[in-house]
């Protein structure tokens, strides 16, 4: 890895310094071996450690998610940003943070035990790579004056607090919610916030948490590059003027992305009446105003694309919406699916298994790389039955879903997201 950084002359990161963009950190080369040494290092760990102190760890983890989001309520990494490599003393984060200093002390010195701030002299704390993440890109200042600009343009901030608030609060529910057989209430979240309301007509009434769960979604999405879009499918092919709808798009930036690759296309962008009358006529204004036009359901579109869509919905209410498009599809349409692939932690040699498992793990790496990929498609996934009794989907549970909606996968793309693409059966 050091050798990789080498090459290209940019120094291997510090961990005590504010992290910064780097050009390695999209190289595959570099971004694989990184993958093996957090996969292997996390093996290293269950291996050797005591097994009853992984249990006790494991545990008692949600004190990460709480720790993280007392630090961000607080704007402790702002209140470090002003004392740089000095660091700042408890006393002093605590007077700017308005409260007393002892927890949130206890609170810091959890976090810089696992590599998040540092604890450069006793009770004194400073930003490291990974706190840098967290400081809120406006001042504390302009906080306090409009507590509404508190996330914007601070998608990792946004995260944390949408975590450690509504998320975790549902994630409590969790076993009980199983355990009633999935029936008590539409999803944990619902049993764990005391709601009825699915999760996005409750941010309707929950103004602040919908902010910052609309900018920690930006965020993610941002970090996805264009060519798991315009790759997925050959849109070039299709002919001038060919309609392609996006499904439960948002704002449409995905429909962004492919108009400005194939300017030939006629993109669709639907999604609720809110987020169409509202957020998406502000975007393409000043994005591509030329773009801005009424559309209505489309019958007989090219293609049909959903992303992140899927994996908010229960397989009986996803196969529906696949039914309803497959109904409105010509036969010669395409539905394009945009998702994670849930990775099996062991072997996979069923249908598609090249794009399963695109990266072959070395010995005696799990075969989905353990926490380096595969943990991340698991956390995100019981995010999803948490948040709304919704799943990522292995490659078989895909084709099932399909089947059962009149669709047949055709082929599968691997990456980060993979694109999935169906034609009518
Ligand atoms: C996780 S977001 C994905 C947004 C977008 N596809 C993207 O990748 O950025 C799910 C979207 O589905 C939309 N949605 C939820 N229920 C819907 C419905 N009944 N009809 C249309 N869109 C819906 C939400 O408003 C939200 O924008």
């Amino acid at each position: 890895l050091e050798a990789a950084y080498a090459k290209e002359g940019v120094p291997f990161p510090s961990l005590d310094a504010p992290n910064a963009a780097s050009p390695l950190a999209i190289d595959p080369e570099a971004s694989h071996l990184a993958r093996v040494a957090v996969a292997a290092a996390y093996q290293v760990i269950a291996t050797v450690r005591d097994p009853i102190e992984t249990v006790q760890h494991t545990a008692a983890s949600y004190y990460a998610s709480a720790a993280l989001g007392v630090s961000v309520d607080l704007h402790v990494a702002n209140i470090l940003k002003e004392g740089g490599d000095e660091g700042v003393h408890i006393d002093e984060i605590a007077a700017q943070a308005g409260v007393p200093g002892d927890g949130l002390a206890r609170v810091l010195r959890y976090l810089a035990t696992r590599h998040i701030f540092r604890e450069v002299k006793p009770d004194t704390f400073a930003n490291n790579r990974i706190s840098s993440t967290l400081i809120k890109k406006h001042l504390l200042a302009e906080i306090k004056a409009d507590p509404e600009v508190e996330y914007e343009g601070s998608p990792a901030a946004a995260t944390v607090g949408h975590h450690a608030d509504e998320g975790m609060k549902g994630a409590t529910a969790l076993s009980s919610w199983i355990r009633t057989g999935h029936t008590t209430w539409p999803a944990p979240f619902n049993q764990g916030n005391g709601t009825d309301l699915d999760l996005f007509k409750w941010f309707e009434v929950e103004p602040y948490r919908g902010r910052r769960f609309h900018v920690a979604m930006t965020g993610s999405m941002g970090r996805y590059p264009d060519e798991i879009f315009t790759n997925a499918f050959d849109w070039a092919a299709l002919p001038h003027g060919a309609q392609v709808v996006d499904v439960g798009a948002s704002v449409g930036t995905v429909t962004h992305t492919l108009l400005r690759t194939f300017p030939n296309l006629r993109g669709v962008v639907q999604d609720l009446e809110k987020c169409i009358a509202q957020d998406a006529p502000k975007y393409w204004d000043e994005n591509m105003p030329d773009a801005l036009q009424d559309g209505r359901p489309v019958q007989g579109a090219a293609v049909y694309f959903l992303r992140n869509v899927l994996h908010d919905w229960p397989d009986a209410a996803a196969a529906r919406i696949l039914s309803i498009l497959r109904g409105a599809s010509a036969p010669e349409s395409k539905l394009v699916i945009f998702d994670a692939i849930m990775p099996y932690a062991c072997a996979y040699d069923g249908p598609f298994a090249d794009a399963v498992a695109p990266v072959k793990a070395p010995w005696p790496l799990l075969a989905n790389m353990g926490m380096a990929l595969g943990g991340f498609v698991t956390w995100v996934d019981l995010h999803m039955l948490n948040a709304f009794n919704g799943k990522e989907r292995t490659v078989g549970e895909f084709i099932e879903l399909g089947r059962k909606s009149g669709w047949k996968l055709e082929s599968l793309r691997p990456g980060m997201m993979a694109a999935l693409v169906f034609s009518a059966a």
